[in-house]
C-alpha cells in the first residue's frame, strides 16, 4: 500500500467534486468505470492499492461492487453515498461492515452540491466515524473552502442523508404542483420530525437531526433545482412517468430506491412516515392529487 496516498473511486458528478477539493493540498488519484480525461485518473488496482479511498458509487451499486471488485488491505475509507439498499432495506453502513472493519470507516454528510464544491464554493460537511483517529486523517485532506465537522453518530448520519433525499422528492411534487410557499415549508418542517421519528427507532441521536446532516442537508436538497432529486419530484408532478424522468436525468436520484427501502423498513418495524409514504405511493402510480388530500387529511 501506498502510504498516505489519496483516491476517489466513482468519477461521477460527486466523485469528481471530491477529487477536486482532495487536490487542492495533494496528489489525489481518482478511477472509475468509464475511462475520463481528467486529471490523475487512474485504474482502479493503482486506487486500491491507496491508503485513503473515497467511494462515490450509487448506494444500489455498493454490495456487488465491493463483492467484485474490492480487496480489502487495510485501507481507510470514506463513504460519500447517500442512501439505503432496496433489496435489504441495510443502511450503507452495515452494507460496508460486511466487508471492511468499522474503525476503517467513516461516512459524509451533510449539505454539499457537487455543482457547487467544484467550484470551490465554501461548505461545511460533516465526516461521521466511530474512530475519531480516522476522523483526524482524513480532515487534513479537504481544502480550505470546506469545513469538516466530527460525529460519531453514523447511524444518524446514514439516515439523514438518505431520508432527505426522499423528502426532495416530495419537496419537488408540492413546488410542481404550485402549492406554494407555505405548503412547502409545511412538508420539510414536518419531514424533519419524520425523519427524526425514524431515526430514534434505529438508534440516531437526536442533535444530529437539527444539525448539517439532517437539517442542514435537507433544507438543501428540499428547496433547490440543483438536487436531482427536488428535479424527479417536479418531472413527477408534470405527470412525467418515472422512466422519461430518470434517463432525462443522467444522474443518480437516490431517493427513488431509498423509497422502497424505506416503505419496506416502516412496515417492519411499525414507524408512522406519512410523507415518506405517499412518494413511495407516488413512485408506485398515485395520483399526486391524492396524496395531497390525504397528507392534509391524516
Ligand atoms: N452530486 C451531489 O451533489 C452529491 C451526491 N452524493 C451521493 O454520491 C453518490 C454518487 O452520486 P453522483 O456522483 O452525483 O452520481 P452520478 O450519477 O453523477 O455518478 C455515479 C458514479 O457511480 C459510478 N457507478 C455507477 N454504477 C456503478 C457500478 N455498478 N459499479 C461501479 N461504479 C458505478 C459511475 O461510474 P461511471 O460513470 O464511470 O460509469 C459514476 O461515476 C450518490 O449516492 C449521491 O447521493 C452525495 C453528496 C452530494
Ligand atoms: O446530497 C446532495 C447534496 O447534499 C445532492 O442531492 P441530489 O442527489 O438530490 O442532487
Amino acid at each position: 500500500m501506498k502510504e498516505g496516498s489519496v483516491a476517489v473511486i466513482g468519477a461521477g458528478k460527486w466523485g469528481q467534486a471530491l477529487h477536486y477539493a482532495l487536490s487542492q493540498k495533494q496528489e489525489c488519484y481518482i478511477t472509475s468505470r468509464t475511462k475520463r480525461d481528467i486529471k490523475n485518473f487512474t485504474d482502479l488496482q493503482t486506487a486500491l492499492s491507496c491508503e485513503y479511498l473515497v467511494i462515490a458509487i450509487p448506494a444500489q451499486q455498493i454490495r456487488t461492487w465491493l463483492s467484485n471488485h474490492f480487496e480489502f488491505k487495510g485501507q481507510k475509507i470514506l463513504v460519500a453515498s447517500k442512501g439505503i439498499e432496496a433489496t435489504t432495506g441495510k443502511f450503507l453502513n452495515e452494507i460496508y461492515e460486511e466487508f471492511i472493519p468499522t474503525q476503517n470507516l467513516g461516512f459524509i454528510s451533510g449539505p454539499s452540491f457537487a455543482a457547487e464544491v467544484i467550484k470551490g464554493l465554501p461548505c461545511a460537511i460533516v465526516l461521521n466515524s466511530l474512530n475519531k483517529q480516522l476522523f483526524l486523517e482524513f480532515e487534513k485532506f479537504f481544502p480550505n473552502f470546506i469545513k469538516t465537522y466530527y460525529s460519531d453518530d453514523v447511524i444518524g448520519a446514514e439516515i439523514c442523508g438518505a431520508y432527505k433525499n426522499v423528502l426532495a422528492i416530495a419537496s419537488g411534487i408540492c413546488e410542481g404542483m404550485d402549492l406554494g410557499n407555505n405548503a412547502r415549508v409545511s412538508l420539510i418542517s414536518r419531514g424533519l420530525v419524520e425523519m427524526q421519528r425514524f431515526g430514534s427507532h434505529f438508534g440516531a441521536k437526536m442533535d444530529t437531526f437539527i444539525g448539517l446532516s439532517g437539517a442542514g442537508d435537507l433544507f438543501l436538497t428540499a428547496s433547490s433545482e440543483l438536487s436531482r432529486n427536488f428535479r424527479v419530484g417536479l418531472g413527477l408532478a408534470n405527470n412525467k412517468t418515472l422512466d422519461e424522468i430518470l434517463k432525462q436525468l443522467g444522474e443518480v436520484a437516490e431517493g427513488v430506491k431509498t423509497s422502497y427501502a424505506i416503505n419496506s423498513l416502516n412496515k417492519k418495524h411499525n414507524i408512522y412516515t406519512p410523507i415518506a409514504n405517499e412518494v413511495y405511493s407516488i413512485l408506485e402510480g398515485k395520483n399526486p392529487k391524492d396524496s395531497l388530500k390525504d397528507l392534509l387529511k391524516n
